[in-house]
């Protein structure tokens, strides 16, 4: 893989506006796909995106455009829309017959209907193609502020994660290069489901030491299952994992820890679901973690109680004595 010059980014919301902004601001030639023609003419026009990014005026001039064929053919691909749209979009793509270089998978899920990785879906979708990740703690509005950030980017060879790196960064934005394609997408779809879980304790004003140990409990879960998966270590406790889980169990400017807190102050999941509103992918990737918990028979409680908030309406107070009358165990497998 030579140098990255041009780069496509797929997705005109909050994280595909930022990651075009960014790819921008490290030199690289960048074009923006979004379907919505009026967020393209938003950004072209305005230097903005007010319907994802509202309040922030760009410096960046991005080349914004409706034409998957204008994109598809740039020297790497990010992937940026909803998890759950991941081989629609693909599809999509595979029909230009112009993707050439790695494509970036930026959402963090996992596809509902099947229980497979992205990752998965892209070799089933576009086969050949090169894989790789790009996650971590990083908010869109951050990103797009050009506040300081560091993500991992996975690939499948060192090479092209250490290229992708180079087209990316720049004195806010620092890539760290890894080859654990699995580890980055498990760590970035397991945190949304227990950040839903510690918005749902902060919500229901259950106090700074539950949220701590929901928190901790939630990365032993994590770790357990990244691990029997076949995640490294050093993903898991790295940027994409234990640095994203952090930042998104501890801030009501993360869209799955809101939808959360919402369901500690009494909300039913399905009275948020049906009201539409931002973004949980929690909500979809959490009834799969608990079959992929099954799967590998690892024990996954805090994933398990939200799913059954969100598929049965499971109440905080109920949710919160499931999991405390658990039976008592060890804390680590070397008790
Ligand atoms: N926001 C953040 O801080 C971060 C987000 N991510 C991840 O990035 C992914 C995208 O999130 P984000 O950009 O924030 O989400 P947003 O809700 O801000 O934007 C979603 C975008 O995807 C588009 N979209 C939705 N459905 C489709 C579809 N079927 N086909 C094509 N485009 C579609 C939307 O288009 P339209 O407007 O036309 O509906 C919109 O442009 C998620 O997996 C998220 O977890 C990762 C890191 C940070
Ligand atoms: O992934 C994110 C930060 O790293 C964004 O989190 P939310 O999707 O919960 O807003």
């Amino acid at each position: 893989m030579g140098a990255i010059r041009t780069i496509g980014v797929i997705g005109g919301g909050a994280w595909g506006t930022a990651l075009a902004l960014t790819a921008a601001r490290s030199g690289s030639d960048v074009r923006l796909w979004a379907r919505d023609p009026g967020i393209v003419s938003d950004i072209r026009s305005r230097r903005q995106n007010s319907r994802y990014l509202p309040g922030i005026t760009f410096d960046e001039d991005l080349n914004a455009t409706t034409s998957l064929e204008d994109v598809a053919g740039a020297d790497a691909l990010l992937l940026v829309t909803p998890a759950q749209t991941t081989r629609a979009m693909l599809a999509a793509l595979k029909k230009t017959g112009r993707a050439q270089g790695p494509v970036v998978l930026c959402a963090k899920g996992i596809e509902q209907t099947s229980g497979k990785l992205l990752s998965k879906v892209l070799s089933e979708e576009l086969p050949g193609a090169e894989a790789a990740v790009l996650s971590g703690p990083s908010f869109a509005d951050d990103v797009a502020r050009g506040l300081p950030t560091a993500v991992t980017v996975a690939a499948s060879s060192a090479k092209t994660a250490l290229s992708l790196c180079e087209s990316m960064q720049s004195p806010c934005f620092r890539p760290y290069a890894s080859i654990d394609i699995l580890g980055a997408q498990i760590g970035g779809a397991l945190k949304n489901v227990l950040a839903i879980a510690c918005g749902a304790v902060v919500g229901r004003k259950l106090g700074a030491s539950a949220q701590a140990a929901l928190t901790a409990r939630g990365f032993a879960e994590l770790s357990r299952l990244g691990t029997a998966m076949g995640a490294q270590s050093e993903t898991l406790t790295g940027l994409s994992g234990l640095g994203d889980l952090v930042l998104t169990c501890s801030s009501s400017q993360s869209r799955n820890f809101s939808f959360g807190l919402r369901l500690g102050e009494g909300f039913m999941a399905s009275e948020l679901i049906s009201a539409g509103g931002k973004l949980a992918e929690g909500a979809y990737s959490a009834r799969v973690a608990v079959k992929l918990g099954q799967k590998h028979d690892i024990d996954v409680p805090i994933c398990e109680t939200v799913a059954r908030m969100i598929d049965e309406d499971l109440s905080i107070d109920d949710a919160l004595n499931t999991l405390m009358a658990r039976p008592l165990k060890p804390e680590s497998e070397v008790v």
